[in-house]
């Protein structure tokens, strides 16, 4: 199951920001190629464990997208992306990012009260993206129906279920400077 994120992941190059071994995969980083059979394994896997009963799937700017578009293909579901970048629009909403590497703005748009969304992403890591996102969403008013991201490092996993917060991921990888290896 899964075996070509597996294989692909094994052979991820890893490069150093700062004091992260940050691992370069199609799917996290659209580099070196994302070829069309891998973002397909890993959506129809999605779709056979996801709630789509929902009116959104909401995905954050990059590598949300691909896989947002390519699950709303597939559902006929609408998608939202969460930018990096302000629009401006009445009831935009302003959060603040911090990843291992990174620190930045999220800018929500037209994701109203009573809105069902599914949540996608490529990795979590420290969390520190997912936690903003949902509460942000939760404080709209919105109700995350699930949320599901693919690739998962680090103990952001682990330490959202301890907030209270349900995020399941396709696979859990150790990064170090060999590489990245697969928790089975
Ligand atoms: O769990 P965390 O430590 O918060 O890290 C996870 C976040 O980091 C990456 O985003 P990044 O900001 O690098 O954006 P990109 O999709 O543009 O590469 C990834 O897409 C997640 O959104
Ligand atoms: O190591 C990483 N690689 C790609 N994307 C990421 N997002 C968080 N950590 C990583």
């Amino acid at each position: 199951m899964l075996e070509k994120l597996h294989d692909s992941l094994l052979k991820a190059p890893i490069v150093h920001r700062g004091e992260y071994h940050y691992f370069i995969h199609p799917i996290s980083d659209g580099v070196p190629f994302l070829e069309p059979e891998l973002l397909d394994e890993i959506t129809e896997h999605i779709m056979e464990i996801a709630d789509t009963d929902v009116d959104r799937i909401v995905a954050i700017e990059a590598m949300g997208i691909p896989l947002a578009t390519a699950l709303s293909l597939k559902t006929g579901i609408p998608f939202s992306i969460i930018r990096k970048r302000p629009y401006e629009l009445d009831g935009e909403v302003i959060l603040s990012q911090k990843t291992g590497y990174s620190k930045g703005e999220l800018f929500i748009n037209a994701i109203k009260k009573g809105d069902r969304v599914l949540i996608v992403d490529d990795v979590i890591s420290t969390g520190g993206t997912l936690m903003a996102l949902i509460s942000a969403l939760k404080e709209i008013g919105a109700e995350v129906s699930d949320t599901i991201v693919v690739i998962e490092r680090g103990e952001g996993v682990a330490g959202m279920r301890e907030l209270g917060f349900d995020v399941r991921t396709l696979v859990r990888i150790n990064v170090d400077e060999n590489g990245v290896s697969i928790e089975e």
